[in-house]
């Protein structure tokens, strides 16, 4: 594998089997500073098992990942929250029954004080410098006309917004997005990339796992394209989409934007 400069991220030879079932092989994936990295690939090519290797959700069979030369493998998911990675899931991950003005405080008390504790919900009038940027990020998101509601009320789409917002209150290093626009209108997807793209100027690295073609080629520099649990090409879209292994592996007969 060509070296690749300013790596903030690095899965080495990782590899993770189920039982008999090899998800993960030889994953060795070089994430740079800064840039948006994409991960794309069928259904069952190992994208989940790869992020849930990164987050410290799923232990590898082997291998190890790397962030700014400190081994996250087996750290805590908390831990490697408070290392500077965050990340949007699937599904979103919110307290429905709290304000959607809390739930973007919470993780910012999370970050500081080293774990989510129920008493810290006592300091979320009193912190105040906290509160502003919370309503500031509800505004960027088109949210603050919901920040008294509870969030278990919103719509889909807001809710994967609200989630967004809850990581970026942790001004992390790294940004994991897992299908951030899945299930989203056309429109919700374009405000979403338009959101990330917003990001991006922030400098924050970012991996994003997406079926979504016209999402990949709007935010990506780099991708990674997984099949059968291995990485068969990495580089820049337009090589990616030119790639003959590619288009049989994965884009075959879908017209990439
Ligand atoms: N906890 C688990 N136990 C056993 N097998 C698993 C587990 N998680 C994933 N797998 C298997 O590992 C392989 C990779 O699954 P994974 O969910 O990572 O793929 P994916 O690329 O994210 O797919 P999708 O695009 O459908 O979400 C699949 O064959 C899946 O059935």
């Amino acid at each position: 594998m060509e070296p690749v400069e300013n790596v903030v991220l690095h899965v080495a030879d990782v590899q993770k089997n189920f039982g008999g079932l090899r998800a993960l092989s030889d994953i060795d994936l070089q994430v740079e500073e800064g840039k948006t990295h994409a991960i794309i690939g069928p259904n069952g090519a190992g994208k989940s098992t790869l992020l849930n290797v990164i987050i410290g959700r799923i232990p590898p069979t082997s291998g190890a990942v790397i962030f700014d030369g400190t081994v996250l493998t087996g750290r805590a998911p908390h831990e490697i929250n408070q290392l500077g990675i965050s990340r949007v899931f699937q599904t979103p991950e919110i307290f429905p029954d709290l304000t959607v003005l809390q739930n973007v405080m919470v993780p910012a008390f999370a970050k500081r004080d080293g774990d989510f504790r129920v008493n810290m919900l006592r300091s979320v009038e009193s912190e105040k410098e906290i509160r502003e940027e919370a309503e500031h990020l509800l505004e960027d998101f088109g949210l603050i006309g919901r920040r008294d509601d509870h969030a278990g009320a919103l719509s889909r789409g807001d809710k994967r917004r609200l989630e967004l917002a809850m990581c970026l209150i942790q001004h992390p290093r790294l940004l994991l997005l897992d299908e951030p626009t899945a299930g989203m209108s056309r429109h919700d997807t374009n405000t979403t990339i338009a959101l990330l793209k917003k990001i991006k100027e922030r400098g924050m690295t970012k991996v994003i796992i997406e079926h979504d073609m016209h999402v990949v080629f709007s935010l990506a520099d780099k991708i990674s394209v997984l099949a059968q649990g291995r990485i068969i090409a990495t580089g820049l879209p337009h090589e990616i989409k030119e790639d003959p292994r590619v288009q049989e592996a994965y884009l075959g007969g879908v017209e990439a934007e």
